[in-house]
C-alpha cells in the first residue's frame, strides 16, 4: 500500500482527501490515468495476478516431498506429525481435473486415513477413505482401511462389506491374507453382536434440529429521527425470542483464522480438512463446504458412492437448502491477491462478483450496488481511508478483470462505485464471532471433555472467525445498552431479544461497545473510528451508574463512600434530576435475580451520595468527591492505579510462582485503596488474579476473587448480562472442581438462565460444557 500511496501526485492526493461522493468519478478517473503511466503499478498488478509468482500455487513436486516426510513420521509411529504432513501434501497436490494425478491424491488420502485411524479419529478416517474411493474406485487399500475403521467403530456389517470389496480388488497374496484375517474377525464379531449398523450421527437431519426460524415476530423497517432507518417489531416480543436469522450475502474468513477454520462455514477445521482445488490457501472442513465455495457440482459419480460421502459429512452447515455460494471461485488459480489485499476489499470483490452474476453485466454496476440498499458514510471517512479505498478499488477491479470471466470496462465511474461499496462494507459488515471454551491454560475444551477429576477450569473466549455482509441484518441500529443479542452458528446470523420489547420500540443491537464495558468517551470514540457516526443511543445521552463509576476513584475521607471522577467522562446533560428518575425510581421494580437487592442498594447509595451533595459545590468537578466535596490528589491516585494495573496485567503472561502471586495480591489491595469499589479496573484485576490462582492450583482463593469480580460486574451491568454469564462459567467450573456442589448448582442455574436468554435453544450448542457441568451437578445431587 505504501508503495502505491507514494505514487499518487500531491495535488491528486489532496483532491482525494477532500473528495465527497459528487467528486468521486473525477478523482477515480484521475487516479486511474495517473497510475496507468507508472510502470511500477503494472509490476505490482503483475505480482498480484501472476499464478507463477503466487505463493499459493499448487506443486506436485512439493506435494511429493511432503508425502515422503509424512511417511517418515508414520514409520516411527508419530501419527500426529504424519497426518499433518499428509495434510500439507494434500494442500499442494494439483486437484483440478486436467492436471490431477487421481491415484496419487487417493494415496495421500489413504495415508492420512491410516494416521487418523492410529490417532483414534475414526470418523475422520472414514471421510478420507470415502474421498480416496471417490477418486480411485479400484483402490483396495481405501476399502480395506475403511473396513478397519468401521470395525473399530463396531459397524461390522459395513466393515464386512468393505473388506469383501477390498478382497475382490487386492492383487497380492499377502494383501489378500491380511484382508481375509480382518474379514474373519469382523464376521465373528458381527455374529456375537448380531450386527451393528452405522450410527446416523452425521446426518443432516440432526442439524436441522437447531435450524430454528423466528416465530410470531413481524419486523418492519422504520425511519428514525437521528439514526436513519432502523428495525422495530409490529407486535410485542417476549424476551429471549429469536427475531432474525440470516445467511450472509457474502462472507470471508478472518486473517488470523485462515489456518484453523473452514473458509466457508467458519467452524474449526477437523483433522481431515480439505484444501481448495486450485490454490494452497483456502481450507475447508468438508466436501460440501469446498463445493459451496468453489461453486462446483459434485463430481460425476455413481450415486451410491455419493451417498456414502454425504452420510459422512461433517455436521457444520445448519441449512440444508443452502443455495450455492461460489465465493472463492473467481479468486482461485494460485494468484495471491485474495490473500494479501485487506479482507474488506476481498469481501467487496465477493459482493461485486455475486452482483455481476445476478445481473450478468457490469454496465449496470451502479444500479447493482444501489440494489444492495446499504447506507455508506464516504464523506465522513478519514482522508487516509479515502485515499486507501481509491487505490484498493482500482487494484481490485484489475484483479477481478484478470482472474474472472467477468467482462467489464474499467473506468472512473466503475472505480467510484467500488469506492462507495468499500465504504458501505466498512459500516455494514459484521464480524462473525464464535465462542470457544478453553481451560485456564488456553487449551481447547471439547464437548467430550469431562469436568471431573483433574480437569482444568473453563473460560469462554470469543474468536473473530470472519466478516460478512447481511443485507437485512445491517438494518438494525446500534445501542450501547441494546435490547438484542446477536450470535453466529457457522456463518448464520441469529438475533434474539434480551428483554420484553413492546411493539414499535426500536430493536437495537450493539456494534461492539456497551455500557459497563467502556466509558462514554471510549464508546463514542470507538464508534466514530470504526463506523464514523456519533452515537445517539439512549445510554449515551443519559447519565448512568456504569459511566459514573467505571473508571472512578474512591473518596478516602473516613466513612465517606463517594465517587471521585478522574475526568469529566460522564454526560452531564441530564444530571441530578434525571438520576433520581432513572436510577432511584427503577429501584422500586422487582427484578428476578438474587443480586438485584444488592444492585438496588448500590444504585440508591451512589444516587443519594450524588443528590445529597451541598448545593454550593460545583457540579461534577473532577478531583472532588461527589459526596463530601473533599479534594483528592488525582495525579498520585492515577499513578497508583496505572502502576497496579500494569503489575496485575503481568500475571497474564508471567510464569506463576508464589512470589508473583503475592505481588499481584499486594497490587490488588493497593488498587482497591484508590479505585472506587464498583470500578471496572478492580473487576478486571479480581478476574486476572482468580485465573492466576487457578493456574497455580489455589482454587479456594480463586473462587473468592472470581466472586468479587462477579459482584462488581453485577453493579456495572444488568444482572442478566452475558458478561456475568461468562464470568459465572469460570466460577462454576472452579466450584465444581472444589466439590462445592450446592454453590455450583445455584450458579449453574443462574448461568443456564442467562445463556438461555441470550442463545435460547442454541445455548448448549454454543457452550457444550454447560451440559457437562449440569450432568456433573445432577450426578452429585442423586
Ligand atoms: C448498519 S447501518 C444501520 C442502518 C442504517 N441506519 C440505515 O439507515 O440503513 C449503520 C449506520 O446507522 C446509523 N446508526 C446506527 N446506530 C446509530 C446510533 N446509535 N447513533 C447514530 N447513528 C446510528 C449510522 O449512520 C451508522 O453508520
Amino acid at each position: 500500500m505504501e508503495r502505491l500511496e507514494s505514487m499518487v501526485p500531491v495535488g491528486l492526493k489532496r483532491a482525494i482527501y477532500e473528495s465527497t461522493t459528487e467528486d468521486l468519478i473525477s478523482t477515480c478517473s484521475a487516479l486511474h490515468e495517473s497510475f496507468l503511466n507508472i510502470p511500477e503499478f503494472r509490476t505490482i498488478l503483475g505480482e498480484l495476478n501472476d499464478p507463477e509468482m503466487g505463493l499459493c500455487r499448487k506443486s506436485s513436486a512439493e506435494a511429493l516431498k511432503l508425502k515422503n516426510k509424512g511417511n517418515q513420521f508414520f514409520v516411527i509411529g508419530d501419527y500426529e506429525k504424519a497426518s499433518s504432513f499428509y495434510s500439507q501434501a494434500l494442500r499442494f497436490v494439483p486437484m483440478s481435473a486436467h492436471d490431477m494425478d487421481k491415484d496419487f491424491v487417493a494415496v495421500l488420502y489413504v495415508n492420512r486415513a491410516s494416521s487418523l485411524h492410529n490417532l483414534g479419529l475414526l470418523e475422520e478416517c472414514i471421510h478420507d477413505c470415502n474421498r480416496a474411493v471417490v477418486l480411485s474406485l479400484q483402490y483396495a487399500k481405501a476399502w480395506y482401511r475403511r473396513g478397519k475403521a468401521n470395525a473399530s467403530l463396531g459397524n461390522y456389517r459395513d466393515a464386512i462389506n468393505d473388506m469383501e470389496i477390498a478382497l475382490s480388488m487386492e492383487g497380492s497374496l499377502s494383501g489378500k491374507k491380511r484382508i481375509k484375517d480382518e474379514l474373519e474377525d469382523a464376521l465373528n464379531h458381527s455374529k456375537s453382536t448380531h450386527g451393528t449398523s452405522r450410527p446416523s450421527k452425521h446426518s443432516y437431519e440432526k442439524n436441522l434440529g437447531c435450524a430454528v426460524e423466528p416465530q410470531g415476530v413481524q419486523l418492519e423497517c422504520v425511519s428514525t429521527p437521528d439514526k436513519g432507518r432502523g428495525m422495530a417489531s409490529c407486535n410485542n416480543i417476549q424476551s429471549a425470542s429469536l427475531v432474525h436469522r440470516e445467511e450472509p450475502y457474502a462472507a470471508i474468513v478472518s486473517k488470523q483464522c485462515r489456518e484453523t477454520h473452514c473458509h466457508f462455514c467458519f467452524n474449526r477445521l477437523p483433522a481431515d480438512f480439505l484444501a481448495c482445488s486450485s490454490c494452497t490457501k483456502a481450507l475447508y472442513c468438508s466436501t460440501f463446504c469446498r463445493n459451496q465455495a468453489e461453486g462446483k457440482e459434485y463430481p460425476d459419480l455413481e450415486s451410491h458412492l455419493m451417498d456414502i460421502v454425504l452420510a459422512n459429512m461433517d455436521p457444520c452447515i445448519v441449512d440444508v437448502n443452502l443455495q450455492q455460494n461460489p465465493e472463492h471461485r473467481h479468486e482461485c488459480g494460485g494468484v495471491h491477491w485474495p490473500f494479501v489485499l485487506p479482507s474488506e476489499v476481498v469481501l467487496a470483490g465477493r459482493v461485486l462478483v455475486k452482483l455481476f452474476e445476478k445481473r450478468k453485466a457490469f454496465t449496470a454496476t451502479s444500479e447493482s450496488i444501489e440494489s444492495l440498499d446499504l447506507v455508506h458514510n464516504y464523506p465522513q471517512m478519514s482522508p487516509e481511508s479515502k485515499l486507501e479505498s481509491h487505490i484498493y478499488s482500482l487494484v481490485l477491479l484489475y484483479c477481478l478483470q484478470s482472474c474472472s470471466s467477468l467482462d467489464f470496462t474499467l473506468s472512473g465511474s466503475s472505480i467510484a462505485q467500488v469506492v462507495v461499496l468499500i465504504s458501505q462494507i466498512k459500516i455494514n459488515s459484521m464480524a462473525i464471532v464464535h465462542m470457544i471454551s478453553v481451560d485456564a491454560h488456553g487449551a481447547l475444551k471439547s464437548e467430550k471433555h469431562s469436568v471431573n477429576g483433574n480437569s482444568l477450569t473453563c473460560i469462554l473466549e470469543q474468536v473473530r472467525v470472519g466478516q460478512a455482509v447481511y443485507l437485512r441484518g445491517s438494518l438494525f441500529n446500534h445501542s450501547c445498552q441494546p435490547n438484542l443479542h446477536s450470535y453466529f452458528l457457522s456463518r448464520i446470523l441469529h438475533i434474539r431479544t434480551t428483554e420484553f420489547v413492546p411493539a414499535g420500540i426500536p430493536l437495537e443491537l450493539s456494534y461492539g461497545p456497551q455500557i459497563g464495558q467502556l466509558d462514554l468517551q471510549q464508546r463514542q470514540q470507538m464508534l466514530k473510528d470504526q463506523y464514523a457516526f456519533n452515537c445517539q443511543c439512549n445510554a449515551c445521552s443519559e447519565l448512568n451508574l456504569s459511566d459514573l463509576v467505571i473508571h472512578a476513584f474512591c473518596c478516602v475521607t473516613t466513612n465517606c463512600r463517594g465517587v471521585v471522577l478522574e475526568t469529566e467522562k460522564v454526560n452531564r446533560g441530564r444530571l441530578a434530576s434525571s438520576f433520581l428518575q432513572d436510577y432511584v425510581a427503577p429501584c422500586i421494580w422487582e427484578l428476578p435475580m438474587p443480586a438485584c437487592e444488592e444492585k438496588k442498594n448500590a444504585i440508591r447509595e451512589v444516587a443519594q451520595l450524588l443528590l445529597k451533595r451541598p448545593t454550593d459545590m460545583p457540579p461534577l468537578q473532577t478531583g472532588h468527591c461527589l459526596c463530601c466535596g473533599s479534594y483528592h490528589d488525582l495525579e498520585s491516585s492515577n499513578k497508583t492505579a496505572k502502576e497496579t494495573t500494569e503489575r496485575i496485567d503481568l500475571l497474564t503472561s508471567n510464569q506463576m510462582s508464589s512470589q508473583v502471586i503475592s505481588s499481584g495480591l499486594k497490587s490488588l489491595n493497593l488498587m482497591r485503596s484508590v479505585r472506587h469499589a464498583y470500578s471496572k479496573d478492580v473487576a478486571q484485576a479480581e478476574d486476572i488474579i482468580s485465573e492466576a490462582l487457578c493456574s497455580f492450583g489455589e482454587f479456594r482463593q480463586a473462587v473468592d476473587h472470581c466472586k468479587a469480580s462477579v459482584e462488581i460486574l453485577e453493579k456495572i451491568y444488568h444482572p442478566n448480562h452475558i458478561a456475568i454469564g461468562n464470568e459465572l462459567v469460570k466460577l462454576t467450573s472452579i466450584q465444581l472442581l472444589l466439590g462445592d456442589h450446592d454453590s455450583t448448582l445455584d450458579n449453574v442455574n443462574r448461568l443456564d438462565a442467562i445463556f438461555s436468554l441470550h442463545y435460547g435453544a442454541h445455548a448448549t450448542k454454543i457452550f457444550p460444557y454447560l451440559e457437562s457441568i449440569k450432568r456433573e451437578c445432577d450426578r452429585h445431587a442423586h
